[in-house]
């Protein structure tokens, strides 16, 4: 019988939306204040989704102390109190939207999670704005 175990972490990260190929005004008119020049931050909200069969030796479908270091590892290290579009190589060339940034954390992850498991992330960019991947 398949269960799902989760974690929740959150990291703090600056970005700015903004399509180079565009001029300053569409970009404003597009993304509003996300595309402010300066930056602005978030309060990133994380949960990582893991599904698979319960192992019956363990009880676990994956030790969640495990998963934690993973993502601690992997992901906030990387993102935590990051300016996203200058600090790191996701994007540099990507726009580090609230859809971008969950599509980035999968990739991070998905190799270091049993392939027999499924895998999907949430992330809330703001208490109201969130976005899930892959989506249900
Ligand atoms: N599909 C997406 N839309 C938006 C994204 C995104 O990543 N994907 N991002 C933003 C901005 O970065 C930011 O999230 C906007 O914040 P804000 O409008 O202030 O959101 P709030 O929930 O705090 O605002 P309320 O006014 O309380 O609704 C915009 N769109
Ligand atoms: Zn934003």
């Amino acid at each position: 019988m398949k269960v799902s175990v989760f974690r929740k972490e959150h990291f703090n990260a600056a970005h700015r939306l903004f399509n180079p190929a565009w001029d300053d005004a569409t970009n404003e008119r597009i993304f509003g204040k996300c595309s402010l020049p300066h930056y602005h931050g978030h309060n990133y909200e994380l949960e990582i989704k893991i599904t698979g069969e319960v192992d019956p030796q363990t009880g676990f479908v994956m030790d969640l102390k495990v998963l934690s270091e993973l993502v601690a590892k992997n992901v906030i290290e990387k993102f935590d109190h990051r300016n996203l579009n200058l600090d790191t190589d996701e994007f540099k060339h990507t726009n580090p939207t609230a859809e971008n940034i969950a599509i980035a954390i999968y990739n991070i992850l998905r190799p270091h999670i049993q392939s027999d498991h499924d895998l999907m992330i949430r992330l809330y960019e703001t208490p109201r704005n969130f976005v899930e991947y892959p989506s249900s």
